[in-house]
């Protein structure tokens, strides 16, 4: 059975509304091309140690990230229901695809809406069935498709690298490349590595590197050599490279045998870490001082020039908004993760008065840890704003998972509870919801559908599945040889109803709790009550100047209520401030 779902470059509207190409500051130096590997890439900002110099070296160049030929990923996605869900993470996952790509002079070479769709495939998801393979994720038969379909593009060379939405452990992802032969990224790998891309200051870098490294030091049993061979496999692991911790002699039993590989990877990971953290301290003091400075420069409220945080799921338009309030051109474009550095940005509001907006890095469901971890020196500027503006981009046909991710990260970083009850809502690019169905319509399914589950397709989802077996005929797959594309990005044919059903997802899955398709709640009691509105605060359409007007009003009298910012002294790396794991506030995978 081999069914196609039609896919066209439409689908995509949700992360692709416009043509957008500002740049924030057309000054900024250009990064220059990396070669970074498939678990890290190192970045530019200090070469100074020799030590650095080699870390950097020692891991092999998977990927060629000049500019201008940006990697060709093959996407991978787990099927997942119902078919509208499917198609919103489907399309996520293509925009994570195309947005593995690096600026030249401040800008990307191609157009983001002139990049072809990525090829991609979808599967049986052995998460349904209980059947996820400790080895290899997916079940031999899945991978024979994946192969076939490898293979056929590989004739025009057309893959550098495979890319599986979902998450892999160290081990999955190794067989996958040794069976596939191919470097496999998963879905962590892959947002680390747009981060990597993406980062032009010297914050950014540094935050994205530590993210990096935290994230190979988890799968450094798949570290690849110079040479493109495993450098740890079942012998590598015990063969002595290094001398350091080998005895000098006649100390008898104190003398060590010498470093394996796989201790001295490890040692130069803790030891650039380190370097990393006190870099990334300096970074944090730094940003506490100018925080500082600002609030005693004095201003409304009697509290200083207050700070207003704008944040939202990735591409929700958070850029373009506070581009918009504050006159000023932020850069903004529909590849993911278009933001990485923050900004801020002074707004008047309809008062008189001057607040200071800031425009953070978006967020998105399943966002590594070591992400949220590693960018806390950004992060921090959201948990002391006065006030949070969240965007969401009311065109996103899981709207409410969007929602939901949000509040979990902001949980995760420790925003309060009154903030988070104080924060204004907004609905973004009704300009092109506005075209194709009735907006308010929409808010009241949205209302309706918040609290609705997915129970209903799960079980026409276990009967399906249980007619076939995992390693028979049981593929969905979508070629992108035989999708429609013919109606460009913006239109929409394939999403009939964008808020039905897939669009009350209200939570994630963690971890721990990968069993079904669907996202479950995350959230507590108290948690969802906060997510759950009739509907948003403010309208907007940040492109066409729209709703600006209303949002500042709200701002200014939301700021005469604001509780006051809390400042929040922990230490990113402390154990205890670790985003919890749990179902609660876990870590959050649908697939
Ligand atoms: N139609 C429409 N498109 C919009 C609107 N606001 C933003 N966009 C487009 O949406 C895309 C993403 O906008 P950004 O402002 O970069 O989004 P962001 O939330 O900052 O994204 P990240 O920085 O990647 O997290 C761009 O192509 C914008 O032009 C809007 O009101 N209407
Ligand atoms: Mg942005």
């Amino acid at each position: 059975m081999l069914r196609t779902i039609s896919l066209s470059r439409s689908t995509l509207r949700s992360f692709s509304q416009t043509r957008t190409h500002l740049c924030s500051n057309p000054s900024q130096t250009p990064s220059p091309p990396s070669t970074p590997s498939i678990l890290i890439s190192y970045s530019f900002y200090s070469t100074s140690s020799k030590q650095e110099k080699e870390d950097k070296n020692d891991v092999a160049s998977v990927f060629n990230m000049d500019p201008t030929v940006p990697p060709k990923l093959f996407v991978v996605q787990p099927r997942l229901r119902p078919d509208n869900y499917l198609q919103a993470k489907l399309n996520e996952a293509l925009c994570l695809a195309n947005s593995l790509e690096e600026q030249r002079d401040g800008y990307f070479d191609v157009d983001f809406f002139d990049k072809e769709i990525p090829p991609h495939i979808v599967v049986q998801n052995p998460i349904v069935r209980h059947q996820t393979r400790a080895d290899t994720y997916f079940g031999k038969g899945t991978l024979e498709v994946v192969k076939c379909h490898l293979n056929a593009l590989e004739e025009k060379g057309e893959v550098d690298a495979i890319f599986v939405n979902t998450i892999l452990s160290g081990i999955q992802q190794r067989n996958l490349e040794q069976i596939l032969g191919k470097p496999v990224l998963d879905r962590v790998g892959l947002i680390i590595e747009i981060f990597n891309a993406h980062a032009c200051t010297k914050e950014g870098k540094l935050q994205a590197e530590l993210a990096a490294l935290m994230y190979k030091k988890t799968r450094l049993v798949r570290l690849r050599g110079k040479s493109g061979r495993s450098t740890f496999g079942t012998d590598g692991e015990a063969e002595v490279v290094s001398a350091r911790g080998r005895g000098s002699g006649g100390r008898g039993f104190i003398s060590g045998a010498g470093e394996t590989e796989l201790q001295l990877q490890r040692r130069r990971i803790s030891e650039r870490r380190s370097s990393l953290l006190l870099q990334i301290q300096e970074v944090r003091r730094t940003r506490a001082v100018q925080r500082a400075g600002r609030k005693n420069r004095g201003g409304s409220y009697g509290q200083g020039l207050p700070t207003v945080a704008v944040v939202g799921y990735t591409n929700a338009g958070k850029s373009t908004l506070v581009s918009a309030l504050s006159n000023s051109d932020l850069y903004s474009d529909s590849r993911l993760f278009a933001t990485v550095d923050p900004k801020l940005r002074s707004v008047f509001l309809p008062s008189g008065k001057k607040v200071l907006v800031s425009d953070t890095v978006g967020f998105i469901s399943d966002l590594p840890v070591q992400l949220v971890e590693a960018f806390h020196a950004t992060l921090e500027e959201v948990v002391e704003a006065d006030l949070l503006v969240h965007v969401l981009d009311c065109t996103a046909p899981n709207l409410n998972e969007h929602r939901s991710t949000v509040f979990q990260v902001l949980d995760q970083i420790g925003v309060s509870k009154e903030k988070l009850e104080n924060m204004i809502e907004v609905w973004n690019k009704i300009d092109y919801q506005e075209e194709g169905m009735d907006f308010d319509e929409c808010v009241d399914d949205i209302a309706d559908g918040e609290a609705s589950s997915f129970s209903g397709e799960r079980d026409d989802m276990d009967s399906e599945l249980s007619s076939g077996a995992e390693n028979d005929e049981a593929f969905e797959a979508i070629d992108d040889q035989d999708g429609d594309y013919s109606d460009g990005w913006l239109a929409s044919e394939d999403v009939e109803d964008p808020w039905g059903e897939g669009g009350s997802c209200t939570g994630l899955k963690t971890t721990d709790d990968q069993q079904s398709e669907c996202p479950k709640d995350w959230t507590t009691e108290k948690q969802l009550q906060l997510q759950v509105q009739s509907g948003p605060h403010v309208r907007t359409s940040a492109l066409m100047g729209v709703g600006l007007q209303e949002l500042l009003e709200l701002i200014d009298e939301k700021l005469k209520e604001a509780p006051k910012a809390n400042v929040v002294e922990r230490d990113p790396f402390d154990r205890k401030w670790r985003p919890p794991r749990t179902e609660e506030a876990g870590v959050a995978v649908e697939q």
